[in-house]
């Protein structure tokens, strides 16, 4: 796993198993549950598709790498909210290498 999301891993377990909701964010999402982290990840998808088709016109990737970054934080605090993490989900994705997209899909349609 890469370096960076190893060690927001890391500090997101800690958060949620120690921090307290007045001093970190992360305990705070935690605090208030299931849906207000929902909430926050379908605002920073929003934001993520509006910032990509900013991007489109004007040629800056700056917002959409931010607003990227701020969706997959919070997708990482939802894992880690229901008991998932980064490594499941970079693992599932390293199943997927020699599999192209298309004959997945023709697999999925068979069964
Ligand atoms: N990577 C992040 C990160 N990215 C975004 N954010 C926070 O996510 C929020 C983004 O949402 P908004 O802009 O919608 O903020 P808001 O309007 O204040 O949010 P709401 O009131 O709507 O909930 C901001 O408060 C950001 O600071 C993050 N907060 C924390 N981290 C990482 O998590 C670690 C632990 O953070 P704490 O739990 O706060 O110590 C940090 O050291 C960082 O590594």
């Amino acid at each position: 796993m890469s370096d960076v999301l190893a060690q927001l891993q890391q500090v997101l377990e800690a958060r949620k198993a120690a921090a307290d909701p007045d001093s970190s964010y992360v305990a705070s999402l935690h605090a208030k549950g299931l849906n207000k982290i929902l909430e926050k990840v379908g605002e920073e998808s929003v934001e993520t598709l509006l910032a990509a088709k900013d991007a489109h016109t004007s040629g800056d990737n700056s917002d959409l790498v931010y607003e990227t970054a701020d969706l997959w934080f919070h997708t990482l605090v939802m894992l880690s909210h229901l008991g998932a993490t980064a490594e499941d989900v970079l693992a599932e994705l390293a199943r997927r290498f020699d599999l192209s997209g298309l004959q997945e899909k023709a697999q999925r349609e068979k069964n």
